[in-house]
């Protein structure tokens, strides 16, 4: 998969393209990543890449030429592998990502990316309407610029990459996918500060285990994020699993 970011701090991405399952995913090729900036598409002596707002108002906004010049290099490049290109701007005007769309970006039939980070107050509306296919949030909160939401964002999509993570890893990761939040997870020692792992992690029952973390997930769902437990339809077996961690909390 091709992804192209639009920024004006191409340095910041090293922190995805050099650690990590992200940075093994550029090593060996899962992830294409490249860094487009504005400012390579300024004219001027001072490289100048944000302009002032018409109407007035506090701060700048990103100058249109240099941004709509990088937007379509990015965009030539994400589409010359042969697959199509979304570009998507990351701002809190944006429809809040999840893992849904994670799953969504990271599926083969989506093609390419090209994500633009923003900076200063803003991208003017017309550049938007003309050069951006989707807008995305990852929340509800203002961050200096679009480059941090934007790591998140491949991030998410990368890790589900056919090859990215191990085996081990993804076997695990089909399980949580479901929607639910993770169970509780255990490692040495067996007591920890007068605490003792769960008998039944230790009891080399895999079924029990892949019960009890069923169990654990559903309850503690239903405990911190039942708005997450509601989009759910809970089969039988699940059903029953988190009857019976109502019912141990009245024990
Ligand atoms: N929350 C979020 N989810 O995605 N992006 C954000 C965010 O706060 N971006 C800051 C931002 C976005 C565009 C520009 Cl021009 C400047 C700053």
């Amino acid at each position: 998969m091709r992804i192209a970011v639009v920024t004006l701090f191409p340095e910041m991405f090293d922190a995805v393209s050099r650690y990590g399952v992200s940075g093994r995913a550029c090593e060996q090729g899962v992830l294409d990543l490249r860094c487009f900036n504005p400012r390579s598409h300024t004219s001027d002596r001072h490289q100048t890449v944000d302009d002032r707002p018409y109407g007035g108002g506090p701060g700048m906004l990103m100058m249109i030429q240099p941004l709509s010049d990088a937007i379509e290099e990015a965009r030539q490049w994400a589409e010359s592998d042969g697959k199509s290109a979304m570009v998507v701007y990351l701002s809190p005007q944006g429809k809040v990502f999840d893992q849904s769309a994670a799953k969504h970006f990271a599926a083969p039939e989506s093609g390419n990316l090209v994500l633009l980070a923003g900076r200063y107050e803003g991208v003017d509306e017309r550049l938007i309407q003309a050069q951006v296919d989707a807008e995305w949030s990852i929340g509800d909160y203002v961050l200096s610029g679009g480059e941090l939401a934007a790591m998140v964002m491949l991030d998410a999509v990368t890790r589900l990459l056919p090859g990215a993570l191990g085996h081990q890893q993804s076997a695990e990761q089909d399980s949580f996918s479901d929607g639910l939040l993770d169970c509780p997870h255990y490692t040495r020692p067996e007591v920890f500060q007068g605490e003792s792992v769960p008998a039944v992690l230790l009891s080399g029952n895999h079924e029990k285990i892949r019960q009890w973390r069923l169990k654990q997930s559903l309850g503690r769902t239903w405990q911190r994020r039942p708005d997450l437990l509601e989009k759910l339809s809970l089969n039988e077996e699940q059903q029953k699993l988190l009857a019976e961690f109502k019912a141990d909390l009245e024990t």
